[in-house]
C-alpha cells in the first residue's frame, strides 16, 4: 500500500482546511419531549441505530474535528409530552390516528415559535456537550411539527421496510393510504433539502443514511448546481432481489432518487449486486464492475448514461466503547447476580426487536427442538430471550407475533419446566444498556436467528464483549448466526446456520454449548478480528469519497453534472408568463427509444398532454425533430393542428395551425445525397441488421439492430468515408442515437430556435424572413421550455443560451423573480452527460409528468419534485399553510400575554435563561417506558 493509500485508510484528510460534512440522518438521537408547558424541554438519548450514532459521535471527536467538521441534520422525531410519554407515543403509532384536515390550536402541543425553535436547538447543543455517550455539534434540527407525527415514518415503514425485508404486503383501500404515506414522504424528504439548503456551502460532503431519505440525493442535485457536490448515500438495510423490489409502485422514483448520488454504498455485495440489477433492469442502466482503492468491488453504473459508484462496507461498532462500559464494577456485580441466578446452568441469551424479520419464533422453535432431542439439556439451560417492542407495535402483524411468541414461551416452559424453572425467560421491553452489556458477558451462547436484516449489531457487540479476558469464564464464547442476516457475511467464523431449519440449529446449539475452552478460543481469535470497528468503517467511507471528490471517475469521464429540472419553479414560472414557447424534440424526448424507427409512435397520453397544453393560447408548441415531413404530418400534424413543426433537423417548416410546409434548403444542391447514399449502402450491406432511411433531405443510417460492436466500429469507418464529401458540400455528420445522420450544415435545430424566439409571440410565421432582432422583449416570449435528448438538440440549447446573453445585454432589467428570463433549456438523460442545457429530466416518462404538471394533470408529488414546506411540513403557501400560520401568529400572541402576567409574577418562561440552570435529564431511557403486554415479571430491571 503506498502512504497515500495508507493515509486514506486511516481518514485523515490531506490538507489544510477542514472537510465540511452535512450527515444527514432519519432523525437526531434524541427523544423530545414537552413539559408541561411549551418551553420545558425534556431530552433524552434515543434508543436503537446505536452505529450510526456512534459514527457521528467519532467524527465529532477531537481525533476527527482536526479534519473534518460535522454537521447533522435530522428530524425532531416525534415531539411528545412529557406527562403521559407512553400513552401519547402508542397514540401517535397507531394505526387508528383520528383524521384531521383543520389544525386546532387548542389541541396541538406543536405550534412553537421561532425563539422557542431556537431554543430547543441550543439546548441540544448544551445537552450534546455533556452527553457522555453521542457528542455532536452543529445540530440542524428538521421541524415537521403537524398532529399525527407518526406520519413522516408512514412510508418508509409501512411500505419500503416490509419490502427491503421481503415482506409483501397489499393494499386493502385500492393504495389510497399508500398515496397519502407517498406525499408525506415527498415531503419529509423536501423537508431535508431544505434544511440543507440553509447550511450548505460548496465543498460541502453531504453523507445520507437510509431508507428514510431515499429522495434526497436527487432533490439536492436540483437545488444545487455546484459541480463538485459530493452526495453519499449508505443504505443500513438490506436490499431486496429485485423480483421484490419492483413490486413497489413507486419503484422508478425511489431509485431516480437514489441515483441522484455519486456513491450509494451497501452493507455487503449481495445488497449492492441487487441493487445494481435493479437498476439495470428498471432504468436500463449499464453497469462496469471494477475495484475500489480499498481493493473493495464496486460497479460503475450508468443510469441514463450519468456515474454513480455503487459499493459496499459493513458498518461496525465503536468496541473500544463497548469494552470501556462492559467492564466495570457495576456490570461485574449484575453479571454475578445473574450467575447466581441461574447456577448449574447455561446461559443463552438473544436479544431482537419482536418484528417479522428477527427470527424470534424460528429461535424458540429451534429451542424447544434442542430441549426435544437432548434431554440431558433439560434443566441444564436457559434461554434468556429479550424482545424489545417494535414502533408498529399496534399493528395487526405484531400482534400476531406477539400472541405466537406467548404461545411458545408458554408451552415450553410447561413441557420442560416446572415450579421452580422456566428454561425460557421472555422479557418483552426495551432493556438499558448496562443489563443488555451484563447479558452479553454472562452469555455462554448468543444466538441469533433473523431471517433477514442488514447488520446485526447485537452479533458484533457480542463477539467484542467474548474478546475480553475477565473472571466468570466467558472469554470466546460462541456465537450462532444465521445465514440470512447481514452480518454473517462479515464474521465468517461465527457458527453459521439456517434458521428455517430447527433441527440443524439445535445440532448446532449442543455443539456450540459442549465446545471446549480451546476450540473457543481459537474461534474467537478469529471471530474478533473479523468485527468492523465504526471508526474503521467512518475512515474508509469518507477515504473512498475523497477519492469521488478529488478524482475524475473511473471511466475518465467528465464529472460535470447537470442539475435536475426543478420543476416547482418551472412551473411557478409557468403559471405568471403571458408568453410561452414550448421547443420539443421527439424521438427519445417525447417517446422513448425503441428499435424500429416505424415503433416510435405517440403515446395516448402525449397526445392528450399536448392537446391540453396547446389549449392555451398562451402556449406556443413546436415540435423539431430528425424525422421527415411525412412521419411527423402522420403522428403530429394531422392530430394536432395546433402544433408548428420542423422536419428533418430544420430542413422543412410548417407552421402552428397548418399552411404548407417551407424548404429552408430549397437552394441548396442536393447532389452529395447520390455520394453519400452509396456510401451508407455499401455499409449497410456489411452490417447485418443496419439499414439506411432517406428522407426528403437528410440521409440516415441506423444501426441499432446490428451487433452493437460492429456497429459502432462502422460508424465510426463510415464517418471517415463520408468527411472528405461533407467538406465538399458544407455537410454536417451527425452522430446519432444508434445512428449517422447527414444534412446540409446551415439548416440546424438552433436556427430553427433562433427563429422562433425572434418572433412576435402568436403571430404567423415567415420563416423565410430572417432578420427579426429589433423587436422589443415584451413581443417575445418570457417563458421558453426547450427539451432535447440528441446531440443534435445541443445546437437549440446554444442558440437559447446565446439568446439570454444577448438579452441580458439589451434588456438588463427586465429579468423575472428567479433573476433570468424564464429560459429553460432542459436535456432528457443523465445528470453527467455532456450538454449545455442548464438542466436534465432523466427520460421521456419524466418528460410527460413534467408537462402533466404544467397542465395540471400531474401533482408534484407523483415524482419527487421539489417544493417548499412551511416548519409544520405543509407546502408553503397552501391553505393549510395558511391557516397553520394564522393558527401560530395566535399561539405566539397568546403566548406574550401569559409570559407577561407570569413575569408580573415574578418568574420567566425564557428557555435561553432557563436552562443553564437546569440539571441535565439525558439519563438511559429507562425500562419504566417499555411496554410489556404480557406482563411478565421484569427481574432483569429491578436488579
Ligand atoms: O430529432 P429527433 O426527433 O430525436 O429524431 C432523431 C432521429 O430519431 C429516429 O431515430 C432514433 O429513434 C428511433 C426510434 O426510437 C431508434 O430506433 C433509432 O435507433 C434512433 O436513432 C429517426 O429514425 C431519425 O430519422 C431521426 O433523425
Ligand atoms: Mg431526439
Amino acid at each position: 500500500m503506498t502512504v497515500d493509500a495508507t493515509l486514506k485508510v486511516n481518514g485523515s484528510k490531506p490538507s489544510g482546511k477542514r472537510q465540511r460534512i452535512i450527515n444527514c440522518v432519519r432523525q437526531l438521537p434524541y427523544q423530545i419531549q414537552l413539559g408541561e408547558t411549551n418551553d420545558d424541554w425534556k431530552i433524552q438519548p434515543i434508543i436503537g441505530n446505536s452505529s450510526l450514532y456512534s459514527s457521528l459521535d467519532y467524527l465529532n471527536s477531537d481525533e476527527k474535528a482536526k479534519d473534518y467538521e460535522q454537521h447533522v441534520v435530522g428530524w425532531t422525531g416525534e415531539i411528545t409530552r412529557e406527562q403521559d410519554f407512553a400513552s401519547r407515543l402508542l397514540a401517535s403509532y397507531s394505526d387508528k390516528r383520528k383524521e384531521s384536515s383543520d389544525d386546532n390550536i387548542e389541541d396541538d402541543p406543536l405550534y412553537l415559535t421561532k425563539e422557542q425553535m431556537n431554543g430547543l436547538t441550543e439546548t441540544i447543543q448544551q445537552k450534546n456537550a455533556q452527553n457522555v455517550d453521542t457528542k455532536i455539534s452543529n445540530v440542524h434540527p428538521v421541524w415537521l411539527l403537524r398532529r399525527d407525527q407518526s406520519r413522516w415514518r408512514d412510508y418508509a415503514e409501512n411500505v419500503l421496510w416490509p419490502t427491503f425485508h421481503y415482506i409483501l404486503k397489499f393494499s386493502s383501500d385500492g393504495g389510497d393510504k399508500e398515496n397519502k404515506w407517498w406525499y408525506d414522504y415527498v415531503k419529509f424528504n423536501e423537508a431535508y433539502a431544505m434544511k440543507i439548503g440553509e447550511i450548505y456551502q460548496k465543498g460541502d460532503i453531504i453523507w445520507i443514511h437510509d431508507y428514510y431519505l431515499l429522495l434526497l440525493p436527487q432533490l439536492l442535485r436540483m437545488k444545487f448546481s455546484d459541480e463538485d457536490l459530493v452526495i453519499a448515500y449508505f443504505h443500513h438495510s438490506p436490499w431486496p432481489s429485485n423480483e421484490y423490489f419492483r413490486v413497489l409502485p413507486r419503484r422508478k422514483q425511489i431509485l431516480d432518487g437514489l441515483v441522484g448520488a455519486n456513491r450509494i454504498c451497501f452493507q455487503n455485495d449481495g445488497f449492492a449486486r441487487h441493487f445494481v440489477s435493479s437498476c439495470k433492469r428498471l432504468l436500463e442502466s449499464t453497469s462496469r464492475k471494477s475495484k475500489n482503492a480499498l481493493d473493495i468491488d464496486q460497479y460503475e453504473v450508468g443510469a441514463y448514461g450519468g456515474d454513480v459508484i455503487v459499493d459496499s462496507l459493513p458498518i461496525g461498532v465503536n468496541t473500544k466503547k463497548i469494552l470501556e462500559d462492559a467492564f466495570v464494577a457495576d456490570i461485574d456485580t449484575k453479571v454475578l447476580a445473574i450467575k447466581d441466578a441461574y447456577e448449574g446452568k447455561k446461559i443463552i441469551i438473544g436479544r431482537d426487536s419482536l418484528d417479522a424479520v428477527r427470527g424470534v419464533v424460528q429461535k424458540l422453535r429451534a429451542f424447544e427442538t434442542l430441549l426435544a432431542m437432548y434431554p440431558e439439556w433439560r434443566d441444564k439451560v436457559v434461554l434468556i430471550q429479550v424482545s424489545s417492542p417494535p414502533i408498529n407495535r399496534n399493528s395487526e402483524q405484531t400482534i400476531k407475533l406477539e400472541q405466537q411468541v406467548t404461545e411458545l414461551v408458554n408451552s415450553i416452559n410447561s413441557k420442560y419446566g416446572d415450579l421452580d424453572f422456566s428454561p425460557v425467560q421472555h422479557y418483552y421491553m426495551r432493556i438499558p444498556k448496562d443489563v443488555y452489556l451484563s447479558l452479553l458477558r454472562v452469555a455462554d451462547l448468543c444466538l441469533i436467528t433473523s431471517v433477514r436484516d442488514g447488520m446485526n449489531t447485537t452479533a458484533l457487540e457480542y463477539v467484542t464483549v467474548k474478546s475480553h479476558m475477565s473472571s466468570y469464564n466467558c472469554y470466546g464464547n460462541p456465537l450462532i448466526l444465521s445465514e440470512f442476516s447481514g452480518s454473517s457475511t462479515v464474521l465468517k467464523d461465527a457458527i453459521i446456520v439456517n434458521p428455517w431449519d430447527s433441527v440443524a440449529v439445535a445440532k448446532r446449539i449442543n455443539r456450540a454449548l459442549k465446545m471446549s475452552k480451546e476450540e473457543k478460543f481459537t474461534l474467537e481469535k478469529k471471530i474478533w478480528s473479523e468485527v468492523p470497528t465504526i471508526q474503521d468503517w467512518t475512515d474508509k467511507f469518507l477515504s473512498t469519497l475523497d477519492d469521488i471528490s478529488h478524482h475524475s471517475s473511473p471511466s475518465g469521464k467528465d464529472n460535470r453534472i447537470t442539475p435536475a429540472l426543478n420543476r416547482p419553479v418551472l412551473l411557478e414560472n409557468y403559471k405568471q408568463a403571458n408568453r410561452r414557447l414550448f421547443l420539443f424534440d421527439y424521438d427519445g424526448t417525447l417517446t422513448p427509444i425503441v428499435r424500429d424507427p416505424a415503433a416510435a409512435i405517440p403515446s395516448a397520453r402525449l397526445l392528450s398532454t399536448l392537446n391540453n397544453l396547446a389549449a392555451d393560447p398562451k402556449n406556443q408548441i413546436w415540435i423539431i425533430s430528425g424525422r421527415d415531413q411525412k412521419f411527423l404530418n402522420k403522428w403530429l400534424g394531422s392530430k394536432l393542428p395546433q402544433l408548428g413543426l420542423s422536419a428533418e433537423h430544420g430542413c422543412f417548416v410548417k407552421d402552428i395551425n397548418g399552411g404548407e410546409w417551407v424548404n429552408l434548403t430549397e437552394r441548396f444542391d442536393m447532389s452529395w445525397q447520390v455520394k453519400v447514399g452509396k456510401v451508407m449502402e455499401d455499409f449497410t450491406t456489411r452490417t447485418p441488421g443496419s439499414f439506411l432511411e432517406r428522407k426528403k433531405v437528410a440521409l440516415t443510417w441506423h444501426y441499432r439492430q446490428a451487433s452493437p460492436e460492429l456497429g459502432e466500429f462502422h460508424a465510426v469507418e463510415m464517418k471517415k468515408d463520408l468527411l472528405k464529401i461533407a467538406e465538399e458540400y458544407d455537410l454536417e455528420i451527425m452522430d446519432g442515437k444508434a445512428n449517422l445522420e447527414v444534412r446540409p450544415r446551415f439548416v440546424n435545430k438552433g436556427e430553427i430556435v433562433r427563429r422562433l424566439v425572434w418572433h412576435k409571440h402568436g403571430t404567423p410565421q415567415d420563416m423565410l424572413d430572417n432578420s427579426r432582432e429589433e423587436l422589443t422583449k415584451d413581443e417575445m416570449p418570457d417563458f421558453i421550455f426547450c427539451l432535447g435528448d440528441d446531440l443534435t438538440d445541443e445546437d437549440m440549447f446554444n442558440q437559447l443560451n446565446r439568446i439570454e446573453g444577448v438579452w441580458k445585454k439589451k434588456y438588463p432589467d427586465q429579468v423575472n423573480q428567479w433573476k433570468n428570463f424564464g429560459f429553460y433549456p432542459c436535456t432528457v438523460g443523465s445528470a453527467s452527460k455532456k450538454t449545455v442545457a442548464k438542466s436534465h429530466l432523466t427520460d421521456p416518462q419524466q418528460v410527460l409528468e413534467t408537462l402533466g404538471l404544467l397542465v395540471g394533470s400531474v401533482s408534484l408529488f407523483q415524482s419527487a419534485g421539489t417544493v417548499d414546506l412551511d416548519p409544520r411540513g405543509h407546502v408553503k403557501n397552501s391553505e393549510s399553510s395558511l391557516k397553520s400560520e394564522q393558527a401560530t401568529a395566535e399561539y405566539v400572541m397568546k403566548r406574550q400575554n401569559s409570559s407577561t402576567s407570569l413575569k408580573k409574577q415574578g418568574s420567566s418562561t425564557s428557555l435561553n435563561r432557563q436552562y443553564p440552570n437546569t440539571p441535565l435529564t439525558m439519563s438511559r431511557q429507562n425500562s419504566s417506558t417499555s411496554m410489556n403486554r404480557q406482563g411478565s415479571v421484569n427481574s432483569i430491571r429491578d436488579k
